[in-house]
């Protein structure tokens, strides 16, 4: 069984918005449900304005897409959902098309623990129109939340340095699921461990934790409790110092530490919570050191997210362990990703391709139409542009990177230039090409797209813009193709008027 089927049920097709299931019923009684169509999933703008996105979300998204399928439960729901008029909403006959409805489109993805850009498709899904729209929801469910915890964590990484940093959100996540998918999108980003039990068993995430205030309530003096829980576990132990006074709380830790060092017992850590965790942390480590426990870690946790990190460390904080949760989990500072799914080609009944673009007023909103591919050159420092062009149309020779939100920027990538093309082929006709990686693969992954990133666009603040952008014909295409259709938009306007 997947993940995802261990954790809900056997189907998951209704796990979506009502609107698909009444487009799926137009599209089948139009005649047009497997006329061949092609979306992409992208995003428009890099969360926590940094300068780097991490995919993440992929093998949760394949597994939903190879278990779609509508069970018996799921057709009698949908029959009993009613029009206006009272009479059934969907027809006997296109249930029936539902019983048999199996996900047969060619699946291309951005490998999940790739860095990404804005506008460049993370998914693209080929195959008849009816079903490749159906997937729209679930999969911008699973591939916004993933993409933009990972990202979160990444940063949080990027800001912990060597430090290691374990998941403590899930009682503050949005949900059962929440928590879920943050632990492993949040491991894939680049933390070490999570508090979640659930998570690592379904996801073979290492777990890790300390105790609550409330261990230390429950005896008569903190001393007590530390005793009591550092003999349960005496090679395991991280004692929360900061119940009642922390330096106080380091001194029984310490204490208690040698008290109960003829058994066997090393005190593996303490843990602050609360206060100033620089001067804490300083103080506290001089108090171990000098009690000659130099190896014990100094574990800090109290809604900590990448800009506190970085600014304890630059105090000169002696942290060397992180707890972090409902930052992390919620992405606190900006809690969505905001991607989206849009249709960019259909096929017409003459077998040609018509390539389709949602019209905005904003430049950013305004869909990319034609069959997208990225394109990233890189050299033996890293990565040093991404273009996104259109596989339908040929390429120039001369490559040409134009900015898709201001195109008087521009970048030309020298002839010879190495490359390599992000959207890898994952389903093809609903089949799964190859195995997924594994979550320690995908991390190896990230860590090294993110190495491969300069640091000026690595930074936390104001980081700098990586080049990524459109191919100057598609741009061109793209631009020829808005006009026309802002042409129609005003004569149609005009022919209204004349009426
Ligand atoms: N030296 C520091 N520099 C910057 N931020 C810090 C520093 N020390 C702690 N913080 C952060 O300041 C924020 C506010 O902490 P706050 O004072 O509300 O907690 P507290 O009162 O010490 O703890 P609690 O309310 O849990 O008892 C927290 O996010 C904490 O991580
Ligand atoms: O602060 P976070 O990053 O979310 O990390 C998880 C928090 O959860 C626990 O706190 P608890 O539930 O006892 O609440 P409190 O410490 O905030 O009072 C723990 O002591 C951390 O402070
Ligand atoms: O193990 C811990 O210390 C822990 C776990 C969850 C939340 N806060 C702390």
């Amino acid at each position: 069984m997947t993940t995802l089927q261990q954790l809900y049920r056997s189907s998951l097709s209704l796990l979506t918005d009502l609107y698909q299931l009444t487009m799926a019923y137009g599209y089948w009684k139009e005649g047009i449900a497997e006329r061949e169509a092609v979306f992409h999933l992208y995003f428009r703008k890099a969360p926590f304005k940094g300068g780097y996105t991490v995919a993440a979300g992929l093998a949760h998204a394949v597994e939903y897409l190879q278990q779609l399928h509508f069970t018996e439960e799921d057709l009698t729901y949908l029959s009993s959902l009613r029009a206006g008029n009272n009479e059934p909403l969907f027809e006997k006959a296109f249930l029936d098309y539902l019983r048999n409805l199996r996900f047969t489109c060619d699946v291309d993805a951005i490998p999940e623990g790739s860095v990404v850009f804005p506008s460049e498709p993370l998914i693209r899904v080929r195959g008849p129109l009816l079903q490749a729209q159906l997937v729209e929801t679930p999969l911008l469910t699973i591939m916004n939340f993933q993409t933009l915890i990972a990202t979160k964590a990444a940063r949080i990484k990027e800001a912990a340095k060597d430090d290691l940093v374990s998941e403590f959100g899930m009682r503050r996540a949005q949900g059962i699921d929440g928590s879920l998918a943050a632990a492993r999108a949040a491991y894939v980003g680049g933390v070490d461990a999570t508090s979640n039990l659930l998570a690592g068993k379904l996801f073979d995430i290492p777990v890790s934790g300390t105790h609550a205030h409330s261990w230390v309530q429950a005896f008569e003096s903190e001393a007590d409790a530390f005793e009591a829980y550092g003999k349960a576990f005496p090679h395991d132990s991280i004692f929360l110092v900061d119940t009642y006074n922390t330096l106080e709380g380091v001194r029984h830790a310490i204490e208690v530490a040698k008290k109960l060092k003829p058994t066997g017992f090393k005190l593996k850590g303490i843990r602050l919570d609360s206060g100033d965790l620089t001067y804490l942390s300083i103080e506290a480590r001089k108090l171990l050191d000098e009690a000659g426990m130099a190896d014990t870690n100094i574990v800090a946790s109290n809604d900590l997210d990448e800009n506190i990190v970085s600014s304890l460390k630059q105090q000169g904080a002696r942290i060397n362990v992180w707890g972090i949760g409902t930052q992390l989990v919620t992405a606190y500072d900006q809690p969505a990703l905001g991607g989206v799914y849009k249709l960019a080609a259909l096929k017409q009944e003459n077998g040609e391709w018509n390539f389709t673009l949602k019209l905005s007023e904003q430049l950013e909103k305004t869909s990319n139409p034609g069959i997208q591919q990225v394109r990233r050159y890189y050299d033996a420092h890293g990565f040093v542009a991404d273009m996104i062009y259109n596989e339908a149309a040929p390429l120039p020779e001369k490559v040409l990177i134009v900015s898709p939100l201001d195109s008087t920027r521009r970048k030309s990538v020298p002839v010879g230039t190495a490359y390599k093309d992000l959207l890898q082929p994952v389903l093809a006709k609903g089949k799964l090409l190859h195995e997924l990686p594994d979550l320690k693969a995908i991390r190896k992954h990230r860590a090294e797209e993110i190495g491969k990133l300069h640091e000026s666009i690595r930074r936390l603040l104001n980081p700098h813009a990586y080049p990524a952008g459109l191919e100057a014909s598609f741009h061109q295409f793209k631009t020829d193709l808005v006009l026309a259709l802002r042409e129609k938009g005003e004569e149609a306007l005009k022919e209204q008027q004349a009426q």
